[in-house]
Formats: structure tokens, C-alpha cells, sequence
């Protein structure tokens, strides 16, 4: 089914990060909203696993129990959604509409599944997959990160391989980055939306 819901608000690309959990999406994303703040604007997701210390409610997710997020689904309230690590999570079109009526470019932090449900959208945006240098590194990174029961790490380092092979699909991602050295992973992420980010400076000045 297609979903024009977020289209009608048309403006700068919307940008899709994947890549495995662990990779490093959201440092990037989070150097990427610090040095450009008033050109990106983070789609907050919801999720039914439980928030880790430091996140907050509204700001990294909306905290949601799973009666109320599939009640959501139900109701249409959501681009997309997905189970991964034994959680819910999704996009709703509201956390979408939000940044789209800032004028700001649109971040969506997604799995894979979300990445082929989007593409069934008519949301349009820059496909950027993040992937680590190795699995030996992505299972250091993940137990270093200290957020993961064994059983939840052992779960997403098998949906880190499946997303590995995903990643090398001719056509689905428009750069894949191997986030090995942060420096230079954010250096080709902030190439690839440089286009964009030009774009909506401009017009954020004129306005
Ligand atoms: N280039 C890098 N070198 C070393 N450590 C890194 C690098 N990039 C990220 N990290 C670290 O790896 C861990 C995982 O990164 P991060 O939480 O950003 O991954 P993620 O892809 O957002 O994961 P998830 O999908 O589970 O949210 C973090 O502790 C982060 O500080
Ligand atoms: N399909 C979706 N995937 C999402 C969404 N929000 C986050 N995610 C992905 O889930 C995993 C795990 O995240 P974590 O915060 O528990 O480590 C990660 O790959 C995210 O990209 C969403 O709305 N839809």
C-alpha cells in the first residue's frame, strides 16, 4: 500500500539511516543534529522495549507498552513498523510531519525492515546504510555500549549479519558507509548530504 500521508507536506529529503545496531547511527546522527541543528530535525520513533538510562521520553523515542502501539498500527497511525530484538518499534506519521513542518530535513534512524517498508512510501528519501568494519568490531562495540542482556546482543548480532548481506542489494542503499574511523564515517556522511544541507540553509535564510 502506498502512503502519501507525508509526501503532502513536501520539502527538503527526508533521510533514512540503517545498518546494524551497534554500528553507529545514532552517534552520527547525534554529531550530524549538534553541528547543523537548524537544518535536521530527528523523527522520533516509538518503541515498546524499555528506555536505557540517559534516554528520554519524547526526545530518543516514545515509550510506548505494546497494546497502545499495536492499537496505533491498527488505527494507521504509522509510515512503518517492525519487530527487531524482541521490541516494537515504528514510525509514526506524525514524528515525520512534526520535522517536515519545521522545514527541516527529516531523520529517520530505522532497521531493515523499516527500509523496505518505507520504500513501499511515497516518502522519497536519501537511503544511507552504516555499517561496521567487522562483526569482531560491531560485538565490541555492542558489549561495550553495556545496554544489552546477552540474550538481546546474541539477537541483534544475528540481525547484523542478515543486514550486512542486505546492505550489498544492488539499488536499495544510495551510500553504504563503513563507520571504522568516526572522523572520517561522518566526514563522507556530511559529503553525502551536503547537497541538501545547502539547500535548506538557503531557504531557511531567505525565509
Ligand atoms: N567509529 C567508532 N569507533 C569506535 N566506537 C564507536 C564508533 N562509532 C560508534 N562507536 C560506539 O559504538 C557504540 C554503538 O554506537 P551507536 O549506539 O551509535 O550505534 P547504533 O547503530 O545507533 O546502535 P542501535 O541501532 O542499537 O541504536 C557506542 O558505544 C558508540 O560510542
Ligand atoms: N523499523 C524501525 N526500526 C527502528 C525504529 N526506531 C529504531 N529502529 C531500529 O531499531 C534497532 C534497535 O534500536 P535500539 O534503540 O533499541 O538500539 C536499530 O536498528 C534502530 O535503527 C523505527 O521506528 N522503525
Amino acid at each position: 500500500m502506498r502512503d502519501s500521508t507525508t509526501k503532502a507536506m513536501a520539502g527538503p529529503r527526508p533521510v533514512v539511516l540503517s545498518g546494524p545496531s551497534g554500528a553507529g547511527k545514532s552517534t552520527l546522527l547525534k554529531k550530524l543534529m549538534k553541528e547543523y541543528d537548524s537544518v535536521f530535525g530527528f523523527s522520533v520513533s516509538h518503541t515498546t522495549r524499555k528506555p536505557r538510562p540517559g534516554e528520554e521520553n519524547g526526545k530518543d523515542y516514545h515509550y510506548v507498552t505494546r497494546e497502545a502501539m499495536q492499537a496505533g498500527i491498527d488505527k494507521g497511525d504509522f509510515i512503518e513498523s517492525a519487530e527487531f530484538s524482541g521490541n516494537m518499534y515504528g514510525t509514526s506519521k506524525a514524528a515525520v510531519q512534526d520535522v517536515q513542518a519545521k522545514n527541516l530535513i527529516c531523520i529517520l534512524d530505522i532497521d531493515m525492515q523499516g527500509v523496505r517498508n518505507i520504500k513501499e512510501t511515497d516518502l522519497s528519501p536519501i537511503y544511507i546504510s552504516i555499517q561496521p568494519p567487522s562483526m569482531e568490531v560491531l560485538e565490541k562495540r555492542l558489549r561495550d555500549r553495556k545496554t544489552e542482556s546477552e540474550e538481546s546482543l546474541q539477537k541483534r548480532l544475528h540481525a547484523a549479519k542478515v543486514d550486512m548481506e542486505f546492505s550489498k542489494e544492488p539499488g536499495v542503499f544510495d551510500v553504504v558507509i563503513v563507520n571504522d574511523n568516526l572522523d572520517e564515517a561522518y566526514g563522507q556522511l556530511k559529503h553525502t548530504l551536503l547537497e541538501e544541507i545547502t539547500k535548506v540553509k538557503k531557504i531557511n535564510m531567505s525565509s
